[in-house]
């Protein structure tokens, strides 16, 4: 039987939208697999998923017309067996042949969405990723009043009512406690605002192959140090300092923080740093070739000086990161010069400053940063509660899991800080800011509610110790 997993370990997990999702099925159905097969493994898992989860409650599992109310009849079948006391409701007949011979194999009675009763344990089963708009009012009601009358709701692939690619509330949802996706996830389960109505995501592990071009953040794997490394093999980041020292600070002390061995900071400032952060001028750090990363941006200034030493910064060769006033400046200059470099640049725009750079893009998330490392050909991290990070050749993967009190000023001078780190000690910049999101995210959930930017290195000690 098929094993749910949300271990955050686990290896990556690749994100399908509807068509890829729907295309992997077709060509497991192509080589002779029935419908009903996969519809079996699916049933399965989410009973599996939901016995292990809710201890099996009376339950009610509302179908739908097509595939996922098919999924339904399997689950409650299965669910049956264990003895559980299952009751069914649907919206009508089902309207595929699959659904209707999982109807038939659970041979037991279905009742009227309209008059059911409620249950303990609510699995929803009416719309997956063949959801093609609003739900009905009367069914959108329906499933509102008997998820707020359980006392736990599960979602089948995805919660009704969600569209699949872009994460849009087609028509109101009820937040769901757990949705066991089916055998890989949509971008609805990481896009907001649906990845918050789905509760905890657990993935059915159904083979259905597939082309991946997109992929949900794990954590990095981060050798410590050896005895062969020394501070400058373990990574050289030169921060470009500015006319606001405290943002190029925050982002010099998270990048010694995030493991850099040696750390430099440009320009005037006052403040306290750490001992070990050292002062140079831009000319001196940028002209060293031990220097592994230059990270250009936080509180760097927007003036012809702050313009002149962005400039300088990428016609360095090193790996960059450009965040901030160094994404104004770009906004202003044009991206030209960053399809130029050697290596692509790593831009952390938040939606505004996306903005700024790009205009208003059509699509998704996912696809508005693919859209913008194209055109500017470099890598784009669209920082949010659900970061995305998209390579210009087509490659995205999302940060699900940013905990909301993020949401501060500075924190993006900490990201910038620990991206470099991470491009310093050589990893490409695609993995440094996937890494990048995830220590980030990993110190904030560590330093808590009300953290502010400036506590998140002390956290970096044990994100990184989970790396290892
Ligand atoms: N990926 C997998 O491994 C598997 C997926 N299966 C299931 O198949 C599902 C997709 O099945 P379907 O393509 O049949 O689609 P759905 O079951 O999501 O939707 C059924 C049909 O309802 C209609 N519809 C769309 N929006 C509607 C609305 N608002 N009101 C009324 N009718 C509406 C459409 O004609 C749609 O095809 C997945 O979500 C999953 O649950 C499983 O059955 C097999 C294994
Ligand atoms: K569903």
């Amino acid at each position: 039987m098929s094993t749910p997993t949300s271990d955050p370990a686990a290896a990556r997990r690749a994100i399908l939208t509807a068509a890829e999702t729907r295309a992997a099925e077709e060509a497991i159905f192509a080589h002779g697999v029935p419908v009903a097969d996969l519809m079996e493994q699916a049933g399965a898992a989410v009973a599996e998923a939901a016995w292990r989860f809710a201890a099996m409650p009376p339950t009610l599992i509302l179908c739908g017309p097509g595939n996922n109310g098919g999924d339904g009849y399997v689950v409650a079948r299965h669910l049956r067996e264990r003895g559980v006391p299952v009751r069914v409701a649907a919206t009508g007949e089902p309207a595929t042949e699959a659904a209707r011979e999982m109807r038939a194999r659970w041979g037991g009675p279905v009742e009227a969405l309209a008059d059911a009763k409620p249950a303990p344990l609510l699995i929803d089963a009416l719309f997956g990723t063949g959801l093609s708009r609003p739900l009905d009012g009367d069914v959108a009601g329906r499933l509102a009043e008997l998820a707020a009358a359980a006392k736990l709701a599960i979602a089948v692939d995805l919660p009704s009512g969600i569209a699949t690619d872009d994460g849009a509330i087609l028509s109101p949802v009820p937040r769901f406690d757990l949705t066991v996706a089916l055998g890989v996830l949509k971008p609805a389960h990481v896009l907001q605002p649906a990845a918050s109505f789905c509760g905890r995501v657990a993935v059915a592990d159904i083979d259905l192959g597939g082309e991946a071009r997109a992929w949900r953040v794990e954590r990095p794997r981060l050798a410590a140090p050896t005895p062969a490394d020394n501070k400058y093999t373990r990574g050289l980041v030169a921060v470009i300092g500015g006319a606001m020292p405290g943002a190029a600070m925050l982002a010099a002390t998270a990048a010694a923080r995030a493991g850099a061995g040696y750390v430099v900071l440009t320009g005037e400032g006052a403040g306290t740093l750490p001992h070990a952060i050292v002062r140079r001028d831009d000319a001196t750090a940028l002209a060293d070739p031990r220097t592994g990363a230059v990270v250009a941006g936080p509180g760097l200034g927007r003036d012809i000086a702050a313009r002149r030493r962005l400039r300088a910064a990428m016609d360095s060769g090193h790996p960059i990161v450009i965040d901030a006033d160094g994404l104004a400046l770009l906004a202003d200059a044009g991206l030209s010069r960053l399809r130029r470099l050697a290596m692509p640049a790593v831009l952390t725009p938040h939606e505004g400053e996306f903005k700024r750079l790009f205009g208003d893009l059509p699509g998704s998330k996912l696809d508005r940063a693919r859209e913008a490392a194209r055109r500017s050909e470099a890598v784009i991290v669209l920082k949010g509660a659900d970061s995305v990070v998209a390579h210009p050749d087509g490659r995205a993967a999302v940060a699900a899991t940013a905990p909301a009190w993020l949401a501060s000023a500075g924190t993006g001078d900490v990201l910038a800080g620990i991206t470099g780190a991470m491009l310093a000690r050589g990893l490409d910049p695609f993995a440094a800011a996937q890494a990048g999101l995830w220590l980030h995210g990993a110190a904030a959930a560590q330093a808590g509610p009300g953290l502010i930017a400036d506590d998140l290195p002390a956290h970096l000690a044990s994100a990184l110790a989970a790396c290892a």
